[in-house]
């Protein structure tokens, strides 16, 4: 019966703090043993709704049930809660911490030792258990306190950018950990900046904006929904172009996508676009470090709703 139920499940649920309403009417839910990426600018309000899912904000309207249930004590006992920050006692191992944890949540001595060995095969984190934390690598840190919320084998568990600060083999090491909660049936919300991280790791993702989740589904499906068949066509510039050749690249469709020396545009691009492009450039004066096609990702989306978002804001404005 509660198979069927959402992990997670929010609605209209609005928060603000003093008079400015952060969160106005934001829908979501999180299945069993899914990963949603929870994505938005700086400032959007992603650590706000998790205050406000985990019961730490009361939201002046809205609802948040976990596993069919209000916000409670007991159905917060559902919830792991992995923090950006890392939670841990420095000074003791990792198994030591993951006792001292296992204990203060009210689990018994044997249920402890049971819950330590479950959460530290799960985070992958048995090579390390006899470690000192403050000798960990970020990225060893970051599986521990993951393995620190899961103790309780929860339902749901949130994570606030798990990955933050650390390498890429970390990174891939705390990917497989996530997923391999999801597969042992957790619902996941992972609230990230890493746009590469989401588009692999999840299987639906919102963006946060403007205080609710818009647009939200499948990686693949919004990026279609975006952009179709077209392809992402990128300038790299050896030097930065003068103000008649940055107005030249405006007006065949160019925009500055990291500081002036990354340009991008959208079109039916091929391999003849590129040739055709480089002879363009070069006559006009340009050096190309690079010309290239790729597949718009999330990265390109969350661009596009960032310009219209800005476009809009000017819009009031004036
Ligand atoms: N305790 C608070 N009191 C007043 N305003 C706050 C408080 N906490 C956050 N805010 C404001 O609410 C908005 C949302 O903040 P929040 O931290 O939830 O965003 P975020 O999406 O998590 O940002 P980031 O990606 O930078 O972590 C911001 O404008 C922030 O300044």
């Amino acid at each position: 019966m509660t198979e069927a139920l959402p992990a997670l499940q929010v609605r209209e649920l609005r928060t603000r703090y003093g008079s400015r309403e952060v969160l106005q009417g934001l829908d979501l839910h999180v299945a069993k043993g899914e990963i949603f990426g929870l994505l938005g600018p700086n400032g959007a309000g992603k650590t706000t709704l998790i205050r406000t899912i985990a019961g730490r904000i009361r939201p002046i309207g809205g609802s948040v049930a976990i596993m069919g249930q209000p916000v409670s004590r007991q159905s917060l006992g559902r919830v792991g809660l992995v923090p950006q920050e890392i939670a841990l006692y420095p000074h003791l191992t990792a198994q030591e911490n993951l006792e001292v944890f296992g204990r203060l949540s009210g689990l018994s001595r044997a249920e402890t030792d049971d819950a330590v060995r479950w959460a530290s095969r799960a985070s992958n984190i048995q090579a390390r258990l006899g470690e000192r934390v403050e000798y960990l690598s970020g990225g060893w840190k970051r599986r521990v306190n993951i393995a620190a919320a899961i103790l309780h084998r929860p339902d749901l568990l949130i994570l606030d950018e798990p990955t933050v600060g650390v390498d890429v083999d970390a990174r891939n090491g705390l990917h497989e950990v996530i997923k391999e909660l999801s597969h042992v049936g957790m619902g996941v919300l992972l609230a990230t900046h890493d746009l590469d991280q989401a588009e692999l790791l999840c299987s639906r993702v919102g963006f946060l904006r403007n205080g609710v989740i818009a647009p939200h589904g499948s990686p693949r499906t919004l990026i279609f929904a975006a952009f179709g068949n077209q392809r992402e066509i990128i300038v790299e510039l050896r030097a930065s172009p003068t103000a008649p050749q940055g107005e030249a690249l405006r007006r065949a469709g160019f925009s500055p996508s990291n500081g002036n020396l990354n340009w991008s545009m959208l079109g039916q691009g091929n391999e003849r676009t590129v040739q055709d492009l480089t002879d363009a450039l070069e006559r006009s004066g340009l050096l190309t470090r690079e010309i290239r096609l790729r597949e718009p990702g999330l990265d390109s989306l969350f661009l596009r709703l960032s310009r219209d978002d800005s476009a809009a804001r000017q819009g009031e404005a004036a």
